[in-house]
């Protein structure tokens, strides 16, 4: 049986604990304080909660970040450097360059995996390889409902309550769209590590109240050719900023951990 260890404890972390592949079982829970008591009723208290993944003395076969980029920035490295695998969805904690490097450090010293998971988006295959051959631009458009934007700092640029028509809200580089919006734009730091890195990925966000999907296009120009990718993702109930894929994209990085022979 695999062990793994979960940080968070929301949507994205109940998505992968309802669907946790067989052979593959949760040992320990990063969370703040006020969910220790659920946790520790999960399976007649076979989880344990933890405060810091520190307070582990045994080696987790995977260490599952669904928490948030602070989440990355405060406990990553370390997990890291117990050669501990770490698999992340916060991905936009990698906007800052240091931290990026000191992460990609850790993982070679310690001889762990820093695994990007695909989260929400589909093709970061295609675009890796692409990238072989040189890539020209990458542009990512997302399109997300108000509800989706609601808490963010898209509140402060967009009238989302009255917003009557898709409406473009920012406009930039894959770097400032990941620190601007914490909790919506991972994908956009994804695609940038994935292809052409994050100040030459160009970014628009846009609230759409007709829609309750959340839609990522990638275009990506090359010397492979072009491709356009359009993937209209239903949200977790629980979390309306969160698509499922994401989720889902978490689990299958816990199905790798058991299933061997094919690999994407
Ligand atoms: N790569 C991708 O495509 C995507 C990435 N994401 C990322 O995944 C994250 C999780 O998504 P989701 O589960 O839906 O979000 P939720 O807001 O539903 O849950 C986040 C959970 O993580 C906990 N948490 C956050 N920061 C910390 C911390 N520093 N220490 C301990 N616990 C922490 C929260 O704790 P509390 O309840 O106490 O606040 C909460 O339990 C998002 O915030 C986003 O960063 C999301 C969607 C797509
Ligand atoms: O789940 C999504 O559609 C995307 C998302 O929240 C993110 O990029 O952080």
């Amino acid at each position: 049986m695999k062990k793994i260890m979960l940080i968070g404890f929301g949507g994205m972390a109940h998505e992968v604990m309802a669907r946790l592949p067989q052979g593959v079982s949760i040992g320990w829970i990063v969370a703040r304080e006020g969910h220790h008591a659920a946790i520790a009723d999960i399976n007649g208290g076979a989880v344990k909660a933890l405060l810091h993944p520190s307070e582990c003395s045994e080696r987790p076969d995977l260490v599952l970040e669904c928490a948030s980029q602070q989440a990355v920035r405060e406990y990553a490295e370390t997990v890291l450097n117990r050669g501990w695998d770490l698999a992340i969805a916060s991905t936009g904690a990698l906007a800052d360059a240091q931290l990026l490097e000191t992460l990609r450090s850790a993982a070679r010293a310690h001889r762990a995996t820093l695994t990007i998971l695909s989260g929400a988006v589909a093709g970061m295959d295609g675009l890796a390889a692409a990238r072989e051959g040189g890539l020209e631009s990458v542009t990512y458009v997302s399109n997300k409902s108000p509800a989706s934007w609601c808490g963010s700092p898209a509140e402060k640029m967009v009238d989302l309550d009255n917003v009557t028509e898709a409406t473009v809200f920012f406009e930039g580089s894959a770097r400032e769209a990941a620190r601007t919006f914490p909790a919506n734009a991972n994908v956009a730091a994804t695609i940038a590590l994935m292809g052409i890195g994050m100040d030459n990925t160009r970014v628009q966000l846009r609230v759409d109240p007709h829609t309750t999907r959340n839609t990522h296009r990638i275009q990506a120009v090359g010397a492979f050719g072009e491709f356009h990718i359009e993937l209209n993702g239903n949200t977790l109930a629980s979390n309306p900023k969160t698509s499922m894929l994401a989720a889902l994209s978490a689990v299958e990085a816990c199905r790798r951990l058991v299933d061997d022979g094919l690999s994407a």
